[in-house]
């Protein structure tokens, strides 16, 4: 039994108005039936343990009183009556201008890829420029992420997100109107600024505001918003890609609109009503929950909000910073531990370094035209944004715990089938045909490979060849021209009006006829990752926390992620060089699979309860959270719901959570 008495709980609550009646749920031998509980008095009347046996005698399962409604219909007929009552459009406005930070979090990291093809021709950008031109940002909102923590705990969620888009919409002037590369590194750093704080504040803001049964999928939009900024961004690279004088320009500038959009409209939304409560201003608390809340009465959730934070307060570790209190209490430190496991995991599993290579798959498999290759790449951005939205329907649905295990595991498995592509590709990898005699050429490191794979994995050379459908004429391992991948540095490939008759430069890739199968791989990778492993490593972290500790602890989250992000990025092309492309891949799989166990033994289910009922999942575990899907299910929990105890039977409580 949990520390903390669980003295309310929405679905049942929801479930006894809609039946008009009181329900208790008897322990018959798993058997899925609802049986009418005696009136309240003689409940009342009884202890909780004793209420329930007597119940349970005498109304047996084939009663009169016995209904066949599942908890599955109950739960759908809870959350349809619940939209009704509560009529909570204004929820969604308030989630809808927050998740406008997903959108420039996606927007803003999604499209620099374009905009440096066309930056780097104007600003005459070195590889190393455009190295710190890229990461500089992820670095910058690794570092805010975390002052963000501090900042949240101090003047509130509002002014956090009013801060985030005040730094987007300074950011994105700056990069629009940026004289030269230095001027563009302050934009870079003053989005990525905006970029850390947004994303660590926005999915707490809105978990804070929402209900217990809309918040996953609530919060799940704001990644939703963050794909969907990616996808945007791939259709404004491609658009702007034909402007070829200051294209850049306007890619980076259009941020800036949402960016206003989202600031004038948090000039006038609300600050988290619990926040309020924690800082001691009930009057704008109550004031602002009834007025999130519509029409419904606020008076018992007001309360029990405020209960919790009290109970909390006296448990919360004593004195010192916060992050040292989380860490010195169990519960928190676990909270913490999953929180940025998750984050951590979600990283390893190689997301952006997939998204960003999509573009040299799609090449693999016979895109050979550039523009078209932007375009398609595309597509990909769009698939993520689709299953994305898979994962909105499914959270409240399946649980958080259940979507984000089968996520990681397919994640895992279509790791490992684009691995196996790259290893077919490199096992029939093209041969080097023409070596050339000029000893000056002769002598580059390039002209010794005898294998198409070896050639392409060296960042100094690439594969120039000439084919006939898909029979390969010639072709020779040149080095790259220094200034632009895109060409060899002499050769037939050193200039395009000499790459006609079909003759082609692969930088970073080989022709091969396995493409199929490492595009397979990468859609059942989105498919697999996007409803489950991008959102819920954010969704989750917004929830298990208890107040004291959740802006800490989703900073800390939020750091993780970005430093991890940051990480597998800048390692990516060293990996592949050292272990090739597959063995990159096999090793995110791995990373994978070992995501999936430590999630397996970790990850409580947290959905339906309220936050203030979270921390006690985290209690009592070492680290075997795990198990809680099911002995959470068994344990027999006292639910008091206005003064009567309701007693979920053994088999069905985690169905009624
Ligand atoms: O949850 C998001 C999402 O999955 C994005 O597609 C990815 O680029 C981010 O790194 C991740 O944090």
């Amino acid at each position: 039994m949990s520390r903390k008495q669980v003295d309310h709980d929405y679905n049942l609550r929801s479930m006894s108005n809609l039946m008009g009646e009181r329900w208790k749920k008897v322990n018959d031998g798993g058997e899925r039936s609802l049986i009418k509980a005696p009136s309240s008095a003689s409940i009342s009347s009884q202890g909780a343990s004793a209420g329930a046996s007597t119940a349970g005698a005498s109304a047996p399962a084939s009663s009169s009183t016995t209904t066949t409604t599942t908890t599955g219909d109950l739960e759908r007929a809870a959350r349809k009556q619940f939209q009704q009552d509560v009529t909570p459009g204004f929820v969604y406005v308030l989630a809808v201008f927050s998740a406008l930070g997903g959108f420039l979090f996606g927007y803003d990291t999604g499209v620099i890829s374009g905009a440096m093809l066309l930056l780097k021709r104007e600003l005459d950008l070195s590889a190393l420029w455009q190295e710190v031109l890229i990461s500089s940002t992820v670095a910058a909102a690794a570092l805010s992420a975390l002052l963000g923590g501090f900042l949240n705990g101090l003047f509130g969620r509002r002014v956090c997100i009013l801060l985030a888009s005040f730094f987007f919409t300074v950011g994105g002037i700056v990069l629009s109107t940026a004289p030269g590369k230095e001027a563009f590194l302050t934009g870079r750093l003053i989005v990525g600024v905006g970029l850390g704080i947004a994303s660590m504040t926005v999915p707490v803001y809105i978990a804070e505001a929402s209900p217990p049964q809309l918040r996953g999928q609530l919060v799940t939009v704001n990644t939703l918003f963050i794909t969907g900024g990616q996808f945007t961004a791939s259709l404004v690279d491609g658009a702007f890609s034909y402007l070829q004088h200051d294209g850049w320009r306007y890619m980076l500038g259009l941020s800036v609109l949402p960016a206003v959009l989202q600031f004038v409209g948090f000039l006038f939304l609300p600050e988290s009503p619990r926040w309020l409560i924690q800082r001691g201003l009930t009057q704008k608390a109550r004031r602002v929950l009834s007025q999130i809340r519509g029409n419904q009465n606020i008076d018992e959730e007001y309360d029990s909000i405020k209960n919790s934070i009290e109970e909390e307060e006296k448990d919360s570790g004593g004195d010192g910073p916060v992050i040292w209190r989380m860490l010195t209490y169990p519960p928190t430190r676990r909270a913490l531990l999953v929180g940025c496991g998750l984050q951590m995991f979600q990283q390893l599993s190689g997301i952006n370094t997939v998204m960003y290579y999509s573009a040299t798959i799609l090449q693999m498999s016979g895109v050979r035209d550039d523009r078209l290759a932007i375009w398609l790449a595309g597509l990909t951005t769009l698939t993520n944004f689709l299953f994305t939205l898979l994962g909105v329907w499914l959270v409240e649905r399946v649980g958080r715990r259940k979507l984000t295990l089968g996520s990681i595991i397919g994640t895992c498995l279509s790791l490992s089938l684009l691995a196996i592509g790259f290893l077919m590709s490199a096992q029939h990898s093209p041969p080097v045909t023409f070596h050339p005699l000029d000893p000056a050429m002769a002598n580059s490191t390039c002209s010794k490979y005898q294998l198409c794979e070896p050639c392409m994995l060296d960042p100094g050379c690439g594969f120039c060849y000439r084919e006939n459908g898909s029979a390969l004429l010639t072709s020779s391992c040149v080095p790259v021209n220094k200034a632009s991948t895109e060409q060899a540095a002499w050769g037939r490939c050193s200039n395009s009006s000499l790459m006609k008759d079909q003759t082609y430069w692969a930088y970073n890739y080989c022709p091969t006829s396995y493409s199929w199968l490492v595009l397979l791989g990468l859609v059942l990778y989105l498919a697999a990752f996007a409803p489950g492993m991008g959102p819920m490593p954010w969704t989750i972290n917004s929830e298990i926390y208890p107040l004291w500790a959740r802006s800490t602890g989703n900073a800390c989250a939020a750091g993780v992620n970005w430093t991890f992000n940051i990480l597998v990025s800048l390692t990516f092309l060293h990996l592949a060089q050292f272990f090739t492309y597959y063995g990159a891949f096999f090793l995110y799989s791995s990373l994978a699979l070992l995501g999936f166990i430590f999630i397996y033994g970790c990850l409580p289910e947290t959905k339906g309860r309220r936050l203030e009922e979270i921390e006690a999942l985290f209690e009592n575990q070492l680290c075997s959270c795990g198990a809680s899907d099911s002995d959470e299910g068994r344990q027999v929990e006292y639910i008091r719901v206005k003064g009567s105890n309701y007693h979920l039977s053994d088999n069905d409580a985690s169905d009624v959570d």
